[in-house]
């Protein structure tokens, strides 16, 4: 059920790209302090609404950062973001994204579907929304292909199967901006597959704005387009293919080997903050 649903030009990954939609997300010199670190500096990026972008970088690059001041969680943020027309942390956002951390939020002694129940009353509560909070946890089940476990105990689930309960609360609010942290790490190949296949779907039928980190490079390939950072700071951003192209290179890990070597070049001597 998780394949693509969609024909249109540059749902998938190496088909011909059509210009860029507007942004969904626009950072200007966005910087983040984390205990006595600047985590990001300066970074100025933006992700075109209804596609999917990779934020690929090693571990500790800031990845999880960049993603906390989208979703307006991360304390000591300075600089310009603004997210779906409002700036980031905006009350009126809440509703409107979905973020999924590394640490599958899942009680245990529940079901499945009691989670979802949980959570879907937490968001549409009162008696009114009682065919709606069933036809979302229905969707949601549906989505990360768990119809089938909606019965079965969280706390008896795969780690693949939990972070995919995870990711089907997050869709229950159908929201327009989805943040995943790492969200295929320990899956799978077939798993994996399967969930970039869902992330297409929702670009694609739903209109989702998708933000995915990855220090995986071979995902790259899966995204729309590349936020390559390193260091708290940018590397590159564009398609897979003029990242490739742009770097004279074969594969994204090679495009971003290059602009390492070339940015160490460039700037032999810089401090570290
Ligand atoms: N609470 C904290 N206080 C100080 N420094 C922190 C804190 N949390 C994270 N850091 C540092 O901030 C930097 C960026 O961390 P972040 O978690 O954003 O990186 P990441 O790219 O998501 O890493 P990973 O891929 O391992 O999850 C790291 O050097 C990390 O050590």
């Amino acid at each position: 059920m998780m394949n693509y649903e969609s024909g249109e030009p540059g749902d998938r990954p190496g088909e011909p790209e059509p210009p860029d939609p507007a942004p969904a997300v626009t950072a200007r010199a966005l910087t983040a302090v984390r205990g006595d670190r600047t985590v990001l500096r300066g970074l100025d990026f933006t992700l075109p609404a209804g596609r999917v972008t990779g934020l690929l970088g090693p571990s500790g690059c800031g990845k999880t950062t960049l993603m906390r001041a989208v979703v307006a969680t991360q304390a000591k943020v300075t600089g310009t973001l603004t997210v779906l027309g409002s700036p980031a942390g905006h009350p009126g956002l809440r509703p409107r994204i979905g973020y999924v951390t590394q640490a599958p939020s899942v009680y245990d002694d529940l079901t499945v579907r009691q989670n979802l129940d949980y959570f879907a009353a937490v968001l549409l509560p009162g008696r009114a929304h009682r065919a709606g909070r069933a036809a979302a946890v229905d969707r949601a089940l549906a989505d990360v292909d768990l119809t089938d476990h909606a019965d079965a105990l969280a706390g008896r689930l795969s780690g693949g199967q939990r972070s995919r309960v995870s990711l089907a609360v997050a869709l229950l609010g159908t929201p327009d901006l989805l943040v995943l942290d790492e969200p295929t790490v320990g899956l799978d190949p077939v798993l994996r597959r399967d969930l970039w296949d869902l992330f297409h779907r929702l670009a694609a039928d739903r209109g989702t704005t998708l933000l995915v980190s990855s220090h995986v490079m071979d995902e790259a390939e899966r995204c729309h387009r590349l936020l390559l950072m390193r260091e708290g700071a940018i590397l590159a951003e564009g398609t897979p293919e003029a990242l490739r192209r742009q770097s004279g290179t074969t594969t994204v890990e090679e495009a971003f080997l290059h602009l390492v070597d070339t940015a160490a070049h460039a700037s032999p001597e810089e401090p570290r903050p």
